[in-house]
């Protein structure tokens, strides 16, 4: 595995969620972050059909225009009643001509969900694959993933995205209503970020 060596990245994210998370993570590492969207870089297409394959897209995509190690995310919610669904493609359920709506998105779930009868508990993880690359083309990829399970309605509004649906295994709040470093410090992304954490030790 290579390490970084380098004292500054890019985030190669345009979801402020997730860059606010991802900070936070990165916080003790002593590594200046600079966002893609401060760089003024655009947003690359997500053209394929796995978190892994969008994951190096947006980083391989962001090292070379910015000439920085990049971090990229990609990551989304899969139902097992909804064969997986929305998975890769949670951020595309939330579109509309006006910008994303994540309430219709997570109606629109919830909807399929009791159209189908699915019997409780609604099980559903929380996936995430982060992708470190270097301008040089060379990358480190690494996945988490939470499990949980999904209620209705909606509860808090801590979070973004499909948080006030999604309630982990183990606990009551689901993560909108979380303190936003317990959220942090269990979700998706933090069991990524755990592994993330290798390429950072000597
Ligand atoms: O912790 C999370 N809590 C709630 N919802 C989440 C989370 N993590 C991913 N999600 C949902 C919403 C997000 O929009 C989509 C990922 O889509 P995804 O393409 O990876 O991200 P994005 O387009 O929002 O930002 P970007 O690609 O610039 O990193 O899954
Ligand atoms: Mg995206």
């Amino acid at each position: 595995m290579r390490k970084l060596t380098e004292k500054k990245i890019v985030l190669a994210s345009h979801n402020a969620g997730k860059l606010r998370e991802i900070s936070e993570l990165l916080a003790p590492f002593g590594i200046e972050v600079v966002s893609a969207g401060e760089l003024g870089l655009e947003e690359p297409e997500e053209t394929e059909s796995t978190f892994v394959g969008n994951a190096r897209i947006k980083a391989h995509f962001a090292a070379k225009s910015a000439n920085l190690p990049a971090l990229s995310d990609d990551s989304g919610i899969s139902v097992d009643a909804l064969d997986g669904e929305p998975g890769v493609y949670t951020a595309d359920w939330a579109e509309t001509p006006n910008g994303r709506d994540f309430p219709m998105a997570m109606k629109k779930v919830w909807d399929k969900l009791e159209a189908k009868s699915a019997p409780l508990p609604r099980t559903a993880a929380f996936c995430c694959t982060l992708c470190l690359a270097w301008p040089d083309g060379h990358d480190e990829v690494f996945e988490g993933r939470v499990d949980g399970s999904l209620t209705w309605p909606m509860r808090g509004d801590r979070g973004f995205g499909f948080d006030p649906i999604f309630v982990p295994n183990g606990k009551e709040e689901t993560f909108g209503e979380m303190d936003p470093s317990e959220k942090n410090a269990m979700s998706h992304r933090a069991d990524a970020f755990a592994k993330f954490r290798a390429v950072l030790e000597t």
